[in-house]
């Protein structure tokens, strides 16, 4: 499902001493089957962007295209549209509540009228997805578990209800770095296989160079830049201004660059790190070769 944002503002508390502009028309696309990446500084927008894609928050102004639903100011989302997009909040392992994992797992589906033999097998393939033995895991409280297992019975919840949009806000704050790795390769192979619209907040560069196909960058409410990510990164200048780094295999690209004749340049696209090493391999055979 294709999302669009056509000149969205949203204002918090409207009209009292603490309003706030924190979208300022905002216009944007997610692809169907694209896995975005949304970047920016703490207070750019990133949240409250997200908030809107499953009607939790409505526009100020502009309008909002999920398929072929519009939300405006004057028109809410429908209830059947925001069973489509599944929103995995920031710790959304404090969101855990029921004394077992199945049963967690199976309070949204459950919430939304599925009947319950159906929901059974969503429960046992959306903990599957996530790494999560069924058996092992069903009948435990999710408090046993420790903080990246929990953080992934919270996604296994939102997958059961089956989305067409997933929506992660910053899903690997406050993990290690296996447990961050754990969590992404996990969403990045849900996304490839069941071609999941996927839009991933964060605040690290490297994640969404690594996982997005498509990047946002947000500042101040705006999204101010938007493309792919060797487009977005072409943007150095303008992304150090905006106190963002380019990954690391980026700078190291610019500054090999700076260095080679023009003829032997590296592309810009080679903003992996798998696709860097194999393409400098690649000529170190061709020198040997030679
Ligand atoms: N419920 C609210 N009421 C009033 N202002 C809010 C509310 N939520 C967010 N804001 C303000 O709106 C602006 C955007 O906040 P938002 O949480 O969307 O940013 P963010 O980019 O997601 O930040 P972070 O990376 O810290 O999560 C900020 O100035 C924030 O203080």
């Amino acid at each position: 499902m294709q999302i669009t944002f056509d000149q969205v503002s949203h204002i918090y508390a409207r009209g009292t001493p603490f309003e706030r502009l924190a979208l300022r028309d905002v216009s944007l696309t997610i692809p169907s089957g694209s896995f975005v990446g949304i970047i920016g500084q703490t207070g750019s927008g990133k949240s409250t962007l997200i908030q809107h894609l499953n009607g939790l928050l409505q526009p100020t102004s502009g309008t909002i295209t999920l398929g072929d639903v519009k939300v405006t100011p004057r028109e809410k989302m429908p209830h059947a549209r925001r069973r489509d997009i599944g929103l995995v909040f920031q710790y959304p392992e404090y969101q855990l509540f029921e004394e077992t994992v199945a049963k967690d797992v199976a309070f949204g589906p459950l919430n939304f009228d599925m009947p319950p033999e159906l929901v059974e097998i969503r429960v046992r393939e959306a903990l599957e997805i996530v790494g999560l033995d069924y058996d092992w895991v069903k009948d435990r409280s999710p408090f046993q578990l420790s903080g990246g297992q929990m953080r992934r019975v919270a996604i296994a919840g939102v997958l059961a209800m089956q989305p067409k949009v997933l929506v992660l806000d910053e899903p690997t704050a406050g993990l290690d770095p296996a447990g961050r790795k754990a969590i992404l390769e996990g969403i990045y192979r849900i996304h490839r296989e069941q071609r999941l619209t996927t839009v991933l907040v964060t605040h690290s560069m490297e994640e969404a160079a690594r996982y997005a196909d498509r990047l946002i960058v947000m500042a101040e409410g705006q999204a101010v830049l938007e493309g792919s990510p060797d487009e977005v990164f072409a943007n150095a200048v303008r992304l150090r201004e905006l106190a963002l780094d380019v990954p690391e295999t980026v700078a190291l690209v610019t500054q090999l660059n700076q260095r080679l004749p023009e003829a032997e340049r590296l592309p810009s696209s080679l903003y992996r790190e798998e696709a860097l090493i194999e393409q400098l391999l690649a000529r170190l055979s061709v020198t040997k070769e030679r």
